[in-house]
């Protein structure tokens, strides 16, 4: 139909070009009377308009958002409508995507208004471009009644955009970012490399004690879904966890679970290869948003503790030999500090993009600096524990497929004596895969690693008290000669003339 339209409106536009030729043969007068006229013919003819929204565009040639968002909602909305189609696998993408071909002419409604999609190319220009794809001119053209201009430019172009990028997000293969050493970064390459995110972690498989794993979940919901909440108590929209506990208790694990279950995006910033502040603001802002940004260890990563007490003392002697504020500044930015990194979790920087979460990993809480753990900063501590009779009823319905075993009592009672991570539970029981032995065998393998943990902690524990008791007869064996060294010394002291 719209075609038909744009046909008439055709020779229209031809009349008008000859117009244009002998307009200026004519009296102005006249002549301003006939612009109007024809200017209402037009509009009569063919009172469609048109937007197009091209495959190229900016300085460096990019791939505009919108023709991005726009070929994703169609096929997704409108390609069931479309007989022309073709199949592709997309650069983003694990699974093969089918947009509706070039040429071919879709109706898509929106409020009970149509309007008219279909793709086209541009002539080949016969320009040699430095840029992919340049030559072939790929462009949308949407076309639409000219009364409903304000509904399509206000609103129907956003939704298009919205629910373009959601499609985009959901077909997408998940990434894992990994920052480049700064030696290796130039002003054009970028500062993170990445791979398929495949981690097959999930909450089901996650070995813990189920309110906590329940709690977690909820915070995690109401996190992804408070993008309103957020913005109405002027937060920027993103959460910090800190996951602490002994190595092999989970904490890797559980952060790809969690970005499984939100569908994230990892980023993994290897803090000791980041050089100054000014840096770190740089990764930052390269970051996109439905990610998360962990940093593992942190306490190994940065030495942070008592940097600011150094500073404070450091600022009481400079004081009289005070740095020009300007050069201070520098310093600051030179290398990276904890105040930096205070500033990436939630300085004015960290709101660029919203929906992003912070995990910090650590085996020693103790001592990282309360300023970088506090609530706000990160808002949910989250304790990784050793393995819990809970957390192996999980690894035993992973491992071995069973829910309950007579083994199970004893294994309790076990688990209640000593303390052994999920990943010796764990590794305990590979039995079954690697040896393909049956259940109770597993389960009687297990039950040797944790008796054999018991007794290397018991050994443990009787070399530290041996080691305690030895230094304490030390330090009372130099006291006592102390003491005689003192009475030797009086008593000479006496016999002195
Ligand atoms: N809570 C758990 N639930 C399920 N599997 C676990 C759990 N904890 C450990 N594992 C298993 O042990 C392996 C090591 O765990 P993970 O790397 O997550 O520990 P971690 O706490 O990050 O250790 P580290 O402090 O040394 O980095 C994992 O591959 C996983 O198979
Ligand atoms: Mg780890």
């Amino acid at each position: 139909m719209a075609g038909n339209w744009a046909g008439l409106g055709a020779a229209v536009i031809s009349f008008l070009y000859l117009y244009d030729r002998v307009a200026n043969y004519i009296p102005f007068q006249i002549r301003d009377h006939l612009a109007t006229f024809f200017h209402k013919v037009v509009s009569f003819v063919n009172p469609y308009d048109q937007i197009t929204i091209h495959e190229y565009c900016g300085e460096y040639m990019q791939r505009d958002e919108l023709y991005v968002a726009s070929e994703a909602y169609l096929s997704s909305t409108c390609s069931s409508r479309a007989r022309k189609l073709k199949a592709d696998l997309g650069q983003e993408s694990d699974k093969p995507s089918v947009t509706i071909d070039d040429y071919e002419e879709v109706i898509d409604t929106f409020r009970g208004v149509s309007v008219w999609w279909c793709a086209c190319m541009r002539p080949n220009s016969h320009t040699i471009s430095f840029y992919p794809n340049q030559e072939q001119r790929k462009y949308y053209r949407l076309t639409f009644h000219n009364r409903h201009r304000k509904l399509v430019e206000g609103e129907y172009l956003n939704h298009v955009l919205r629910e373009g990028r959601d499609v985009t997000i959901r077909n997408r293969i998940r990434k894992l970012f990994t920052n480049n050493p700064s030696s290796n970064s130039d002003r054009y390459s970028s500062l993170w490399s990445h791979v398929a995110f495949e981690h097959p972690a999930t909450f089901d498989t996650l070995a813990m004690d189920p309110e906590k794993k329940r709690e977690i979940i909820d915070d995690l919901v109401t996190f992804c879904k408070g993008k309103e909440y957020y913005k109405k108590i002027g937060k920027a929209w993103k959460r910090g966890y800190l996951l602490y506990g002994p190595p092999g208790t989970g904490k890797s694990t559980m952060i790809a679970a969690i970005a499984n279950f939100l569908e994230y995006d990892v980023y993994d910033l290897e803090l000791t290869t980041v050089k100054t502040n000014t840096e770190l603001r740089k990764i930052f802002i390269e970051t996109t948003g439905k990610s998360i940004i962990v940093i593992e260890d942190i306490d190994c990563s940065i030495d942070l503790t008592g940097k600011r007490k150094e500073k404070e003392e450091k600022d009481d002697e400079e004081k009289d030999e005070k740095l020009p504020s300007c050069m201070e500044e520098k310093d600051e930015n030179s290398k990276l500090t904890l105040s930096g990194i205070l500033n990436f979790i939630d300085g004015l920087w960290s709101a660029c993009g919203g929906e992003r979460i912070v995990i910090f990993t650590t085996n020693h809480v103790e001592k990282l600096d309360p300023a970088l753990i506090r609530r706000g900063r990160m808002d949910m501590h989250i304790e990784m524990s050793y393995c819990t009779f809970e957390a192996f009823k999980v690894l035993a319905k992973n491992y071995l497929g069973i829910l309950e075993h007579d083994l199970f009592d004893t294994i309790q009672t076990l688990l209640s004596e000593v303390n052994i991570s999920p990943a010796d539970v764990a590794e305990g029981l590979m039995l079954k895969i690697s040896r393909n032995e049956d259940v109770g065998a597993c389960l009687m393998n297990l039950i040797r690693v944790i008796e054999a943990a018991k007794e290397e902690a018991k050994k443990k524990a009787q070399q530290k008290l041996a080691a305690q008791e030895n230094k304490k007869s030390s330090k009372e064996e130099s006291s006592v000669e102390k003491a005689l060294n003192l009475e030797e010394k009086n008593s000479k002291n006496e016999l002195a003339p």
